[in-house]
């Protein structure tokens, strides 16, 4: 990926919050040099960014250096302030640039009417392991991306975790309620997983931290299984008559956990496409 960017082509970061600090940091552990990167946001802390130079973080698209055209910028602000976001970086937009948009339902449609055509857009939806570079995203672009591009695109996502190039751009929705929102699902299932423990008579702290090295120790281990199905594991931990069968029982019923799971998902795909704007 280093040679995408240098100081006159740089990679431009807009909007430095939860999800583009988290790409940051992949980005930079990745060997991006910092002389290359540029972040705009309004918060503009780089000490939140440890490795990355100081004045290069302005609070303002005005403030970035005159003349410069990046070969990438990467849109990470809300997509309520998406409208007015992306033609304020017109004037960083060259022919070469390659401007993604890692916001929730945004299209490329949209991206387009922002940038006022200039550009190459791309959507991408990420997650925040992508801080510890243990995340997953989905890109998409119009069908006549070049290849060079969608190279960049996919490695640039492929510094914070995995990529998968996504054909169909109405699947984002989708690809955004399974994985983009997905890690709050895991989070809080630590959350109800100890909540139940203390309901069964367990101390608060122990229960948290039972519930939560469970879901870590489960994520390890079906990351160490390559070869195996999560479902697989799930039966190596269920004895027959035993106390996880009960237990699912409950989760694998009609209305338990599947069912619950398909409707949190197609609401989250449903607040998607209320996003677009
Ligand atoms: N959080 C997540 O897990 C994921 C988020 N996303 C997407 O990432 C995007 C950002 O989300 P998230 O990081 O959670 O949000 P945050 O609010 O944490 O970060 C957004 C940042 O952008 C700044 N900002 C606002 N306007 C501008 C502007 N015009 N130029 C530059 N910076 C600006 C904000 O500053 P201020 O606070 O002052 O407004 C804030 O620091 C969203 O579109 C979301 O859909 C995608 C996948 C996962
Ligand atoms: O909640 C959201 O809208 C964003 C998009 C995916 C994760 N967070």
């Amino acid at each position: 990926m280093l040679q995408y960017f240098s100081e006159t082509a740089p990679l431009l970061l807009v909007g430095c919050g939860h999800m583009g600090r988290a790409m940051a940091q992949g980005w930079l552990r990745a060997g991006v040099p910092a002389d290359h990167l540029y972040v705009v946001d309004p918060q503009a802390d780089p000490v939140s960014l440890p490795g990355s130079r100081a004045d290069h973080f302005v609070a303002s698209a005005g403030m970035l250096p005159r003349g410069m055209k990046a070969r990438a910028i990467v849109m990470a602000v809300k997509p309520q302030v998406m409208n007015d976001a992306l033609p304020l970086m017109a004037p960083f937009i060259g022919d070469d640039t390659l401007v993604l948009s890692v916001a929730a339902g945004v299209t490329l449609e949209q991206m387009a009417r922002g940038t006022g055509g200039e550009g190459t857009c791309v959507r991408v939806m990420p997650n925040t392991p992508a801080a510890i570079g243990e995340g997953i995203s989905g890109v998409t672009a119009a069908p006549g991306i070049s290849e060079v591009d969608r190279a960049l695109a996919l490695e640039l996502m492929d510094a914070t975790g995995e990529a998968v190039w996504i054909e169909h751009e109405d699947q984002m929705d989708a690809v955004t309620a399974v994985s983009g929102s997905g890690p709050a699902y895991v989070f809080y299932m630590v959350e109800c997983l100890a909540a139940a423990g203390v309901r069964q008579g367990l101390p608060e702290a122990t229960a948290m931290a039972l519930a939560r090295q469970t879901i870590i120790g489960a994520g390890h281990l079906l990351d160490a299984e390559t070869d195996l199905e999560a479902a697989e594991l799930r039966r190596r931990v269920t004895s027959p008559g035993g106390t996880t069968a009960a237990a699912l029982d409950v989760l694998m019923r009609d209305d338990g956990l599947g069912q619950l799971m398909e409707r949190a998902v197609a609401a989250a795909r449903k607040r998607g496409q209320e996003l677009a704007g």
